[in-house]
């Protein structure tokens, strides 16, 4: 027998006619036949970039039940479990920006090959992306229109529209534990994109001066800023990839392409927690 062989254990089950097996716990049938690439003739390259969308969006939907999770547990004053939630959050993110550089080996040439048969069919219709960009306070009711033959998902969307942010929950937690998050914060109009309130800045900047005093706000403020981060870094190697694959072609979704990319770097979610930044005065007023 040759040496590299391991043997079958006696106890290893090989017989699951009557039981649930790995492949029909993890509907593996569907996910594995999910995959339809429409290039004709087949493009070798193809099934890469359809892969690499869909590993991204069964991650968003990760996302999205996280986020969905975190803003329960801050609305129940579970601070502990929201931040468990977060910090997996990031997590995913490290993997969905680490994961472009597996596109990034497709050329421009072996692209423009067989971009012609995606019609016009863009990432600016994913609705996951959407979910997560509403969740985190990026609200945008004229992007509903994009899934306007889509019932089902349009009403999704539109329910997350009315729903407070991850970021409302966490205000109206601070609120609770007594720290001075204006009213008029508190009862905003939450179906509208998130603006920059200075007078918020002076509430972060107590929490920020004396860390010890508010230790798991501190961390909270702090996976916010992470999750801002790690977005914006996504959005950055979407950018660059892009440009390295189309350069500065228009988008198939309509848009100017790598302008309309750029534009959303200059986006933030939480403007006070970068804000307060400057207003940090240490002992010795540095
Ligand atoms: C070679 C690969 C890719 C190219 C050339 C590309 C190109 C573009 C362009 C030009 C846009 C702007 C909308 C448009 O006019 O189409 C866009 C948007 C978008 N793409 Fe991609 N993309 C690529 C891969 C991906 C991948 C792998 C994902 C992952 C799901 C993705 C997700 C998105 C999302 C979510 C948007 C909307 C962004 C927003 O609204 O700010 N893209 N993409
Ligand atoms: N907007 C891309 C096409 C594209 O990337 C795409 C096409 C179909 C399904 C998902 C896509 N991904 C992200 O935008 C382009 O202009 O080439």
């Amino acid at each position: 027998m040759s040496g590299n062989t391991r043997p079958i254990e006696a106890s290893i089950r090989t017989d699951f006619r009557d039981e649930m097996d790995y492949g029909s716990y993890l509907g593996l049938d569907a996910l594995l036949s999910a995959q339809h690439p429409v290039s004709d003739p087949p493009h070798h390259d193809e099934l890469l970039f359809i892969i690499q969308h869909q590993t991204t969006e069964l991650w968003l939907k990760l996302v999205v039940h996280e986020l969905r999770g975190v803003r329960r547990f801050l609305d129940s004053d579970d601070l502990p479990r929201a931040l468990k939630g977060l910090a997996r959050v990031k997590h995913i993110q490290r993997t969905i920006t680490e994961q472009w550089s597996v596109l990034a080996t497709l050329t421009p040439s072996e692209y423009a090959e067989f971009r012609g048969s995606l019609g016009q069919s863009s990432g600016f219709q994913s609705h996951q992306y959407r979910a997560v960009e509403f969740l985190l306070g990026n609200k945008h009711a004229g992007m509903l229109q994009v899934f306007r033959d889509k019932p089902e998902i349009h009403a999704q969307l539109a329910q997350l529209l009315q729903e407070p942010t991850v970021y409302d929950a966490f205000l109206r937690l601070l609120a609770r534990r007594g720290h001075p998050v204006p009213a008029e914060i508190l009862d905003r109009d939450v179906t509208q994109a998130w603006t920059e309130h200075p007078e918020l800045i002076a509430v972060f900047k107590t929490i920020y001066e004396d860390p010890h005093a508010h230790w798991e706000l501190y961390e909270a403020c702090e996976d916010l800023v992470d999750i801002e981060d790690a977005f914006q870094l996504w959005r950055f190697r979407h950018l660059r990839t892009v440009q390295r694959t189309i350069g500065f072609k228009t988008g198939t979704g309509g848009s100017s392409g790598v302008g309309f990319l750029k534009r959303a770097l200059d986006l933030t979610f939480f403007p006070e927690l970068i804000s307060v930044r400057t207003e940090i005065d240490g002992p010795l007023g540095a």
